[in-house]
């Protein structure tokens, strides 16, 4: 018999969704999860097709005219700055600010005050509006949401995408695809997000976006094309060309508001000719339709070349891309157009649900119907202490939500009334009566963490929504209040931030005595210490950032464990032999090498099945806490091929322990090895401190990749050991005149030098039973 208890990257991902999600449930997600992506398009389709035809026409109607967007891109791309006159354009604000505006007031979704300060977004923020559709004249329903670009937020971006049905990719027609796009395309692509993109900055010095489009073609590995030829560019960039309705659009008045439409000038007609026959080619690599035009050589209309940007888009087979400069207000409203154009309405998109209402025993799957006369189904997906109190983001999947009335917490049972319901503006709120399936809203008062499912008792079942994927924390740091008579107010508030936010770990390390909280990066923390002092008055003395490790064996390893206790009383006996080995990272995996497994090849009973799920319990709580420095284990698979049990002493609890005395052997006598965070780290600035920059990488030892030259920009993309990194905003800011700027995110483990282990490990772990120096060469 072989069955495994995998902890493969999908696995651990899910285990890490919420603090307290047991791994049943986490094994549930990740199988959830994992079907949605075995479904082929045709299939989804399919049963996409089924779902709209099952509702009634009025919800449908209801519903075709909902978008649930957001807006995704590198860093400094400007999602923030377009968002701005998204809501400006959808007469949500009178007034466009800027991010970092010299009006002081700053942008409208960057409402938090640290946001203003530093002109960044550190949480996304979701708004209603209404977008008058300029071709039809009708009215659409948007809830967007921007989120932050900075790697340190990037669970905002991932909670953001696991809710939303489509979304705008912004890139800057400058410089292009940078290394946060390619991330942010990941994450669309895991939960299966179309997205259109818009090419922003046209006005910027070097913009130049049909190399864009080559880029995010070879880059993104997605087909797409241009739907729109620019009018000039740089500071003579002046509107854009529809290329199928064949006509010039201008952005006239104050503010870009006023839409002018005229005729194609002369000059642009050869380039509007070669942009249509490319966008028609690559909608014929992907869209039966105009494939069978094409062949036929006849031309498409614009209502059929409409309909396979649609379709194609739909089904992430392509993006078509638009043009403009948000902070010249120029563009938006087209992309507005567009999103309702090429993005899916909520019933256009295929939402699965896990039926637990026997307690999980038998996994069940379900497609989640869009109807609001279902039972309800919805998703908190984000918590937030507002100036209203706490509020809790939902995604309603289907049923509906009303004010007053009951919904159940699935994992805990606990009923909840609704007190309240509210649309978000940012951080202004329109109190509303019912939510329907497929929108999005804040409730508030609920206990809950981000994550967790609530249903009502229309029915007796139980769903629960598989959820998103929360990244490992990469940088730890100790603090402490500095003052005793905080410590209350401490410890709430990290709880707090704990449930508001997955990323950001808290442990109580027993040896140090200290609280050690963790995240994904030295900005991310930083942030919590900040929010510490202004939203809770606790001042903190944090400790220097430290790196998040891990453990691992290079060399397979047999065992031969006995766990013995028979010294009167109820005995313990439990006797397992196999081998620990190293797990190959797997090429293309995110985490590499994220995994843990374990087997059992043992025959004849030797060991009961239940004491064999104790052993790969044993087996895992091993591997949270390292034996070398207390660090996570990852990349070891456990294989039990053999054991003896006890008649009578033989118990869960004494092969959990031998499973775990196993493995404590393992390390001590194999070759175990720390391994430490390497990020993929790029940086650009003005050419002229290229030297520089250079010189910097060297001295952190960075091994350098790849280094683009720009009109008069440098970028150089690197791998770097995050240890090495700290400080370095610093540093780059020294040497760039304050002009260079750079994005990190993790890429992957590397083994640590032999005397860097030896010298870790004295320092954590001193007590160590083997302070090995054996660490392999890099
Ligand atoms: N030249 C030019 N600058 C722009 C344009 N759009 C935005 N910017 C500027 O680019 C900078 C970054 O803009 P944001 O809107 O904050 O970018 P963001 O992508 O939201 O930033 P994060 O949320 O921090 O990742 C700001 O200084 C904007 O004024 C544009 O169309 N042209």
């Amino acid at each position: 018999m072989t069955f495994s208890l995998l902890r493969n990257s999908n696995a651990v991902k899910a285990a890490l969704i919420s603090n307290n999600s047991s791994s049943l449930f986490a094994k549930r997600f990740f199988n959830l999860s994992n079907s949605k992506l075995q479904m082929s398009y045709e299939q989804e389709l399919e049963t996409v097709t089924k779902i709209q035809n099952s509702l009634p026409p009025k919800q449908l109607e209801k519903v075709k005219h909902i978008r649930n967007i957001g807006v995704s891109a590198h860093i400094d791309s400007g999602k923030t700055t377009f968002t701005e006159r998204v809501l400006f354009y959808t007469g949500r604000i009178n007034a466009i600010h800027e991010v970092r505006g010299k009006d002081g007031h700053g942008a409208t979704m960057d409402s938090m005050d640290l946001e203003r300060e530093k002109g960044i977004t550190i949480q996304s923020a979701a708004t209603y509006c209404d977008w008058k559709h300029t071709p039809t004249q009708t009215e659409y329903h948007f809830n967007l949401i921007d989120t932050p670009g900075h790697i340190d937020f990037t669970i905002e971006v991932e909670r953001a995408l696991r809710v939303l049905d489509g979304a705008v990719l912004v890139v800057c027609a400058a410089s292009g695809v940078q290394s946060q796009t390619i991330t942010v395309d990941r994450q669309m692509k895991r939960y299966n997000v179309p997205r259109i993109t818009f090419i922003n900055k046209m006005d910027r010095l070097g913009a130049n976006p049909f190399k864009v489009i080559d880029d995010l073609e070879k880059k993104l590995k997605l087909p797409c094309a241009a739907i729109q030829v620019p009018m000039g560019v740089e500071d003579e960039f002046q509107g854009a060309i529809d290329i199928l309705t064949n006509t010039a659009v201008f952005y006239d008045g104050e503010n870009g508001e006023i839409i002018r439409e005229t005729e194609v000038p002369e000059e642009y007609k050869p380039i509007v000719e070669e942009r249509k026959a490319i966008l028609i080619e690559k909608l014929a690599d992907c869209d039966e339709e105009i494939a069978n035009l094409y062949l036929e050589e006849l031309e498409p209309t614009a209502d059929q070349i409409r309909s396979a940007i649609r379709r194609a888009t739909i089904a992430r087979k392509f993006s078509p891309v638009l043009v403009g400069s948000a902070l010249a207000n120029k563009g938006v409203q087209k992309v507005l157009d567009a999103v309702v154009d090429y993005l899916p309405n909520p019933a256009e998109v295929l939402n699965k649900a896990l039926d637990v209402t026997d307690g999980g025993e038998v996994e069940k799957e379900v497609i989640m119907d869009c109807n609001s006369d279902s039972q309800a189904v919805s998703l908190a997906f984000k918590l937030e202490e507002g100036k209203y109190g706490q509020l809790t983001y939902m995604r309603v999947y289907q049923g509906k939500l009303a004010k007053g009335a009951f919904i159940n917490h699935t994992k805990t049972g606990k009923k909840i009334k609704i007190a309240r319901l509210a649309r978000m503006h940012a951080n202004e709120m329109e109190e509303v009566d019912e939510v329907c399936a497929g929108e999005i809203c804040a409730t508030f008062g609920i206990d809950c963490a981000s994550g967790d499912t609530f249903i009502d008792n229309k029915t007796d079942k139980k769903f629960t929504m598989n959820s998103m994927f929360v990244p490992d924390a990469v940088v730890t740091k100790s603090i402490k209040p500095k003052s005793n008579d905080q410590l209350s107010n401490f410890s709430k508030a990290l709880q707090k931030f704990n449930r508001e936010d997955p990323t950001f770990r808290i442990r109580y390390d027993e040896e140090s005595k200290e609280t050690i909280i963790s995240g994904m990066g030295e900005l991310h923390l930083e942030i919590y210490v900040e929010r510490l002092k202004r939203e809770f008055n606790v001042e903190c003395i944090v400790g220097k950032p430290q790196v998040s490790y891990r453990e691992t064996l290079t060399a397979p390893i047999e065992f031969d464990y006995t766990h013995k206790k028979q010294s009167g009383g109820s005995g313990q006996f439990g006797r397992v032999m196999g081998v620990f080995e190293p797990i190959d990272p797997k090429e293309g995996t995110e985490y590499v090498p994220m995994t843990t497994e374990f087997e059992t090849r043992v025959v004849g009973g030797k060991i009961a099945e239940k004491h064999l799920a104790a052993c790969g319990k044993g087996f895992e709580e091993s591997c949270n806490k390292g034996p070398l420095i207390g660090s996570k284990v990852i990349g070891v698979r456990m294989i039990i091929e053999d054991g003896v049990s006890h008649a009578v002493d033989s118990s869960e609890l004494s092969f959990n322990m031998a499973a775990q005395g196993a493995f404590k052997q393992a390390f001590n006598n194999g070759q175990s090895q720390i391994l430490e965070p390497i990020m993929k780290l790029e940086v650009t600035a003005p050419a002229e401190f290229q030297s520089n920059i250079l010189g910097l990488l060297n001295k952190n030892l960075a091994i350098i990749k790849e280094t683009e030259n720009k009109e008069d920009e440098v970028t150089v993309i690197s791998d770097c050991s995050l240890e090495k990194l700290f400080g370095f905003a610093t540093s780059l800011r020294a040497c760039t005149q304050g002009k260079g700027s750079f994005s990190m995110e993790f890429s992957h483990y590397m083994p640590l030098m032999p005397n860097e282990q030896a010298d870790l490990i004295a320092k954590i772990n001193p007590d160590s039973v083997k302070n090995k120096k054996g660490g392999k060469k890099k």
